[in-house]
């Protein structure tokens, strides 16, 4: 089996790797999914419910969520959308050996105008929040998973390149 964990900050372009590699023929599954799902049941935020869900069950908690979505996957190859923290990633490698870490790095600048653009609804136009939401990112432990990750794409040029980078490093991991 092959599996990959693909981390990078807010509008990087993490949504566009997963859609590749959707057609590639990879099983997708979203870490914010698990989220979102346990938010919707907590009526709450998923930006509060990640950081509470954390705080009382111990940083392993999503990661261990995700390992029973794995062993019922039927799929060769799978992708795990949206690592956050250096205990992910131990678990992760804990369970699979010849598990990968791809990054994606943009500029602040560069996401900002994209999620302005994208304007899901969690996507806000006060740069404020959006550097609150960075911070947030960066508390889980973003930053070190993406400095320690085994392949990194920069996404900072036209989205067909991006995309052709990003089929090349999913065929090579
Ligand atoms: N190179 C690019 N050129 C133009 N638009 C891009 C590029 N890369 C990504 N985008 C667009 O920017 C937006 C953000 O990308 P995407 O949704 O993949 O980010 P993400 O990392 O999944 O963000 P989040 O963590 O907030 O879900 C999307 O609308 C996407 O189509």
């Amino acid at each position: 089996m092959k599996i990959i964990g693909l981390a990078g900050m807010p509008g990087s372009g993490k949504g566009v790797v997963s859609s590749i590699a959707g057609e590639m023929g990879y099983h997708i599954i979203r870490m914010g999914d698990i989220i979102r799902e346990e938010a919707r049941k907590r009526g709450e935020d998923p930006g509060e419910t990640a950081v509470k869900l954390r705080r009382e069950h111990g940083e392993y908690i999503i990661a261990e969520k995700c390992i029973p979505k794995i062993e019922n996957t039927k799929g060769e190859k799978i992708l795990i959308e949206g690592i956050r923290s250096p205990y992910e990633v131990e678990i992760f490698k804990k369970h699979y050996r010849g598990f990968r870490i791809i990054s994606i790095f943009s500029t602040r600048r560069t996401r900002f105008k994209r999620l302005q653009r994208r304007g899901r609804k969690d996507d806000t136009k006060d740069y404020q929040k959006f550097l609150e939401r960075d911070q947030r990112e960066l508390g889980f432990g973003l930053g070190d998973v993406i400095a320690t990750s085994d392949y990194l794409i920069i996404n900072e040029g036209p989205l067909h390149k991006f995309k052709e980078n990003a089929k090349r490093i999913l065929k090579k991991v």
